[in-house]
């Protein structure tokens, strides 16, 4: 028997066994497998019956997750407590259910995210993305270090189909070769999306910030980009692959739609006591020479307006940390984070907690940041509420995941857009502070705007 159909083949009876003499009504079987590209399982999704999809990969490549299929979901659309009720199902779907396999530290993953603001009138193109939502798939594929290991996650009564649909899959990852997407369709429109709008909220903003309203207000926009055929979310990933491996990458899909990015931005890790988040906030772009790009990075390092931008976001970070962590270590002064096509001021935070602190707990304490929301931050988000002309859903919130040991990571859902058919929304923001520009804030916009046009083929300066 070929190695590969000799896995698919044992691991389809280990989970008949399983499941058998299960006494929880869900079982979670764990096993190291050869390694193999996480990607290949998202594309191999798009054959699968299965309609929920996710992918996450950190800035260090060093946790990689693809997820098929949802064997539990956790959905809150109200506008209540969402975080703490999240964490508080999670517990409970872990008191259901059976952890199997191979390695000690194994356990199911939890993956979703958070929409930015409950409190704003949810869009149509959004319907699938609650307020809070969160995942356990099916069939994960995780890589850590090289390590690869697929883990299973079904109802112990009912689920034939499921193992069979299981079996199937596992049976195409062993047996058929990845081959990457070349072709993606062609952009036909390019669509900006109340920019004279969004001009002048931007004027508005800085006229509150001079008469004392606020401090900072992050404001987004939107373009919306057709093609002239259907998008294929695992060739958008793939690109973003080549194209972004340091970012944060997520794609989130739901009855079709998925929400896909390469953010630079973690909002927070949690590995057991110690918690890292990072404070980014102020842009310049590439050069196009390295001593072009390095000029521009010492430009960066510099300026006043981008280091007031940022100072926000590190008092915030750092008060947030302190309430929950002891020992908080946070630089003294922003470095230089460069990704493909911008670099940002960067502050690394670490802190050490005691265990009762989870990491929902400081998701709900950090979000938003004044890198997406503002400061102060209530006030930030009734002008955003206000003033701003599009949806945000779950871009600029939090998305990641979560183990049975409740260690875990968010990134912040930036560099984003939502994919549905033909039609690809994008999004993109800026700190607008009292020295702001109108203009060069539009133009950041842009060069936040390019990797995800950069993943879907499109070249910004042909458009
Ligand atoms: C809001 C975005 O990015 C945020 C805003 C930044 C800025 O204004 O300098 C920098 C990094 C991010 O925290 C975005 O990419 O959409
Ligand atoms: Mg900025």
């Amino acid at each position: 028997m070929a190695v590969a159909t000799l896995y698919q083949h044992q691991i389809r009876k280990k989970l008949e066994m399983i499941t058998k003499s299960a006494c929880q009504p869900f079982v979670s079987w764990s096993g190291i497998v050869p390694s193999i590209a996480p990607v290949y399982l998202f594309k191999l999704g798009e054959t699968s019956s299965f309609s929920e999809r996710f992918y996450w990969s950190d800035r260090s490549n060093e946790v990689v997750y693809a997820g098929i299929g949802c064997t539990y979901v956790i959905d809150e659309e109200g506008d209540g407590p969402r975080f703490s009720i999240i964490e508080e199902k999670w517990n409970d779907f872990l008191n259901m259910t059976e952890v199997h396999g191979e390695e000690e530290k194994a356990t199911p993953v939890l993956f979703g995210g958070f929409s930015f603001d409950p409190l704003k009138k949810k869009t149509d193109k959004w319907t699938h993305f609650s307020n809070a939502k969160f995942i356990v798939p099916t069939v994960l594929l995780s890589l850590k270090k090289d390590c690869a290991m697929i883990t299973i996650t079904v109802p112990s009564k009912n689920n034939q189909s499921m193992l069979e649909e299981i079996d199937r899959l596992l049976g195409l990852l062993y047996t058929k070769s990845f081959h990457p997407t070349s072709s993606l369709p062609r952009c036909v429109t390019y669509e900006e999306i109340r920019t004279d709008e969004w001009i002048h909220a931007v004027r508005q903003i800085i006229d509150g910030i001079q008469q004392g309203s606020f401090d900072k207000v992050v404001l987004a926009r939107e373009v919306r980009l057709q093609f002239d055929g259907q998008l294929t979310p695992s060739a958008v990933l793939e690109h973003l692959c080549e194209q972004q491996p340091f970012s944060y990458l997520f794609a989130f899909e739901q009855a079709g739609s998925c929400f896909i990015g390469a953010s630079p931005e973690q909002l927070v890790k949690k590995e057991e006591h110690t918690f890292y988040s990072t404070c980014l906030a102020g842009s310049i772009r590439r050069g196009r020479t390295s001593s072009e790009d390095e000029s521009l990075g010492q430009v960066l390092l510099q300026d006043e307006k981008n280091l007031h931008e940022h100072r926000f976001v590190v008092e915030m970070i750092r008060q947030a940390m302190q309430d929950v962590c002891e020992d908080v270590k946070i630089s003294p002064e922003p470095q230089l984070l460069k990704m493909r096509d911008i670099q940002h001021l960067y502050t690394p935070v670490i802190g050490k907690s005691d265990s009762r602190v989870s990491l929902l707990s400081v998701v709900e304490r950090l979000h938003p940041t004044p890198a997406l929301g503002g400061a102060p931050k209530e006030k930030a988000l009734e002008m955003i509420r206000e003033a701003e002309p599009l949806d945000r859903g779950w871009y600029a919130a939090p998305i990641g995941w979560m183990n049975a040991m409740g260690d875990g990571e968010f990134a912040v859902a930036i560099r984003s857009g939502l994919l549905q058919g033909n039609e690809a929304f994008l999004f993109a923001g800026c700190g607008v502070v009292g020295d702001s520009e109108p203009f060069s804030e539009y133009e950041e916009t842009n060069v936040k705007l390019k990797p995800m046009l950069s993943a879907l083929g499109v070249k910004q300066d042909e458009r």
